[in-house]
């Protein structure tokens, strides 16, 4: 039996995790009265980060695109994060800020991630310092280091990625740097990233939602690769938990400033087993025999190749793109030691409870037939 496992309030009505106070009273300093703004607050771990945020008694400012939620108890500001002006006013007067937006990976519009991820990124960083925000924790990914080839319990000391997959892993390689760059005891500000992988529950608008128009489509009947290929899929409350130790721990000389961490579940799984209890929960399907992973990996490479020379005349967008159908055939798993030890984090939520929790939240994308 897991300690420290959330009260799960299965579910309010927009599918929400509660966490009893008792229980999760987080260890060291009192941040009651803290103020913190969540950059992409409306966005799928935003949210959640928002809500144990409010739950730990932090005065909550939301900052993204359009608002999509309700909450009294939290300040909503609407606008683009590469414009100052929209951006100032949401940050002023606050001692934390998480920036955790960015566009989905499946956009693939290089000038979008450039401008957002990257230009962004070095504008939210001027605008804390000019604002006088004395910690900022970044919403990174472990895909910064990821090429398409197995990583086996990856630290954080494994070098970027030379030759990221595409644009969203390769502006969130600048994004990063700029991020733990901009570090500074001088200037009394501090920064940190977090690293998730694979980050799942209820509400997430990619895994799940692409898996099961993938299974509608009648295109799971196959696996890519053996299916022995081990991956971390992590549970959104622990990636949201693990922003809330970074923030607590950043402060003057923490061994925490200006370092990346991986957050992960710490309980790598085959990636196929994953899918396939997802899409047995919802009651489809699942895949039984393997397709060589190399014979799929150059299709989809030729695949994404026939779409671009098609662009102009008309777009197409493949499920298999050459970075999932590697995130599906490779290793891709990362140790969470250094979060362990220098921020005493451990994950709230086991894999199997989480996937249980995340087929329930899916209710309406059960398969009735
Ligand atoms: N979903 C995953 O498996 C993983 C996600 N991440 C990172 O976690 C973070 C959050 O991802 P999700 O919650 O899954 O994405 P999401 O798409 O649900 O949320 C992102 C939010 O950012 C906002 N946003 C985008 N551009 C903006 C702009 N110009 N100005 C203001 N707001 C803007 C969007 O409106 C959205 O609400 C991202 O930085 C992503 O790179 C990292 C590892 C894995
Ligand atoms: C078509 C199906 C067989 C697979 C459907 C699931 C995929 C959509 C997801 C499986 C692994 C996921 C993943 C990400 C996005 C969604 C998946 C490809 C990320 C690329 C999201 C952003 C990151 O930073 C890294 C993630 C790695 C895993």
């Amino acid at each position: 039996m897991i300690q420290n496992r959330p009260m799960v309030n299965p579910f309010t009505s927009h599918g929400s995790l509660t966490f009893s106070h008792t229980t999760f009273k987080m260890a060291t300093r009192s941040r009651k009265g803290k103020k913190c703004t969540v950059i992409g607050g409306c966005g799928f771990l935003g949210q959640y980060i928002v809500e144990r945020l409010l739950e730990e008694g932090y005065k909550v400012n939301v900052f993204d695109m359009a608002q999509t939620f309700e909450d009294d108890r939290v300040k909503f500001f609407v606008g683009d994060l590469c414009q100052e002006k929209d951006l100032a006013p949401a940050i002023s007067d606050v001692q934390t800020v998480f920036h955790c937006a960015s566009p989905p990976p499946s956009s693939d519009d290089r000038d979008l991630f450039y401008r957002v991820n990257f230009i962004g990124t070095k504008d939210i960083i001027n605008a804390c310092k000019k604002a006088g925000v004395q910690k900022l924790v970044l919403t990174s990914s472990a895909s910064v280091v990821y090429e398409g080839t197995d990583i086996k319990n990856g630290t954080e000391d494994l070098p970027y990625a030379k030759k990221p997959m595409d644009y969203y892993t390769e502006t969130k390689v600048l994004q990063e740097k700029e991020v733990l760059a901009a570090n500074s005891s001088e200037e009394n500000f501090f920064t940190v990233a977090i690293r998730p992988h694979g980050i799942f529950g209820p509400r997430d608008r990619q895994l799940v939602p692409i898996l099961v128009d993938t299974a509608r489509a009648g295109k799971t009947k196959f696996m890519i690769g053996n299916g022995e290929n081990l991956v971390d899929f992590t549970y959104v409350v622990n990636v949201a938990h693990g922003h809330l130790l970074a923030a607590e721990h950043l402060y003057k000389d923490s061994p925490v400033c200006g370092k990346a961490f991986h957050i992960t579940n710490d309980e790598p799984i085959p990636f196929w087993t994953f899918m396939s209890r997802i899409l047995e929960g919802l009651n489809y399907p699942s895949p039984k025999m393997g397709l060589p992973y190399l014979l799929i990996y150059y299709l989809a490479a030729f695949l994404q190749l026939l779409c671009l020379l098609l662009k102009p005349i008309k777009e197409f967008k493949p499920t298999f793109t050459p970075m999932r159908v590697a995130l599906a055939g490779t290793y891709h798993y990362y140790s969470c030691q250094r979060a362990k030890q220098l921020m005493g984090y451990k994950p709230l939520v086991p894999v199997d409870e989480a996937i249980k929790l995340t087929v329930k939240g899916y209710a309406h994308l059960q398969n009735k037939n």
